[in-house]
């Protein structure tokens, strides 16, 4: 049997991948070392002159780093002990393995993508603890707030079409009930648009109502598998026992509007009863640039909570009680921040893959996810989803992705095709999304 596709990977000149090793990558460390110099006299006020050594070692690490990308230098080992440095390495010794002799080592523009990608996100981390004072300093940190921030409108009108729903929900039919649900579902789906990584840095925020576009974005949703999550959610409702409890797992993206999103999906999953309990998954370090954190899950919530408007508010408040009462518990596990690709869980990190099989259902949010759980491979775009899974099925689960990447599977015949010849870049501008689902075995 053949095994599967090559990875994506920036050795394929002009490929995205390509372009984000040679553009995006290094743009984003120029943005991480402008951050670093802004917030020098903060780092001088907290912690004097060893807050400006520390400032000035992060710097050098950082623009060390931009070096050995931008000039194809060897991936090298980590060498800050953490808890997952070893883990680190010995994947490092993997891709060695993988390579021919005439190929050396592993490096930025040889590597897969996924790899060293995820790579730089850990160096940079590995830059930040190397330079205490300030080795808790997020250097995302103001721009995922600054996207929560601009998207205000957005998420007034979120939270005030969610407490009004609530208030009917119990009358709302069969029908009314699903509607709202795939409501709900596609303004997680285009929350997802917002991510940071994509525009370099640069500010992508959700401006305008999202509320009022979902009908006129539907043509862009690629494979669509709503009617079989409702089908299963609303079949465990029915069925389940008086205090038996129906999970539903997110593993978060992005924070910012797109946290907002998914908190409002998992509000609407309790409050229609199609879930009795929600677990979110976050990173333990900052990742991608949005992704979310213990911190930016918390601080949103107090945001909220905070918020002159009083559905805004509202939701802050009942959301701090769902945590306080075990209704909704955030987990972050070292994971997420590996390089590895989710086939490799059940080895890797059994305990999570064991933690995700008592899911009823669990929803994977955005690109990257996708991209793990596809391997990050040159697919072809009619290979079924569960094919390209590769066995990791800890539970039904379902992508929700916006397309900022070359990896999509699951299409109809031509329909890949059909999209390349009508619009070259449809996989990586986060146009087109999907819902796609691997249901029970
Ligand atoms: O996972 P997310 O936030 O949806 O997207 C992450 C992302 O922007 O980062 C990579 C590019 O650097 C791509 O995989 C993808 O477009
Ligand atoms: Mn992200």
């Amino acid at each position: 049997m053949a095994g599967p596709p090559a990875s994506l990977s920036a050795r394929d000149v002009g490929s995205f991948a390509y372009l984000t090793v040679k553009d995006r990558s290094p743009q984003i460390l120029t943005k991480a070392i402008d951050t670093l110099h802004r917030h020098k006299s903060e780092f001088f006020e907290k912690h004097g002159e060893k807050g400006l050594e520390a400032e000035k070692k992060a710097i050098s690490l950082l623009s060390k780093l931009r070096n050995e990308l931008q000039t194809d230098k060897p991936i090298v080992p980590l060498v800050e002990k953490f808890v997952d440095t070893d883990i680190w390495n010995q994947y490092l010794e993997y891709q060695q393995s993988l390579l021919n002799e005439s190929d050396g080592k592993p490096r930025w523009f040889l590597s897969p993508w996924l790899f060293v990608e995820c790579y730089m996100y850990r160096r940079i981390h590995e830059a930040i603890i190397q330079s205490p004072p300030i080795d808790d300093f997020d250097i995302f940190k103001e721009l995922k707030d600054q996207n929560f921030f601009e998207s205000q409108e957005s998420v007034i009108a979120l939270c005030t079409h969610l407490q009004e729903l609530r208030k009917t929900i119990e009358d709302l039919d069969e029908n009314q009930l699903k509607n709202e649900f795939f409501k709900i579902l596609q303004i997680s789906l285009w929350g997802n648009k917002c991510d940071l990584s994509l525009s370099g840095g640069e500010h992508i925020s959700q401006k305008t109502n999202i509320m009022n576009s979902l009908e006129d974005l539907k043509p862009f949703i690629l494979v669509n598998d709503m009617d079989r999550l409702w089908s299963l959610l609303s079949n465990y409702k029915k069925t389940r026992e008086k205090e038996s409890v129906t999970r539903v797992d997110i593993v978060l993206d992005n924070s910012g509007f797109e946290l907002i999103t998914d908190l409002v999906l998992a509000e609407f999953l309790l409050s229609s009863k199609l879930a009795t309990k929600i677990h979110f998954y976050g990173k333990t370090i900052p990742w991608f640039v949005s992704d979310t954190t213990i911190h930016d899950f918390n601080w949103i919530i107090k945001q909220l909570k905070h918020s002159n408007n009083k559905w805004v508010s509202q939701c802050g408040v009942d959301w701090e009680d769902h945590i306080k009462t075990g209704r909704w518990v955030y987990l972050d596990h070292i994971f997420w921040t590996l390089p590895h690709d989710f086939s490799t869980m059940s080895q890797v990190a059994p305990d999570l893959h064991a933690a995700l099989q008592k899911a009823h259902l669990i929803f994977f949010k955005g690109d990257l996810n996708y991209r793990k759980l596809t391997g990050d491979r040159r697919w072809e775009f009619t290979i079924p989803f569960h094919e390209a899974l590769s066995g990791f099925h800890p539970a039904p689960l379902c992508s929700i992705r916006t397309l900022k990447a070359e990896v999509q599977v699951g299409l109809q015949p031509g329909q890949g095709e059909q999209l390349t010849a009508s619009e070259p870049n449809w996989l990586t501008t986060g146009k087109y999304g999907v819902f796609q689902f691997d249901g029970p075995l």
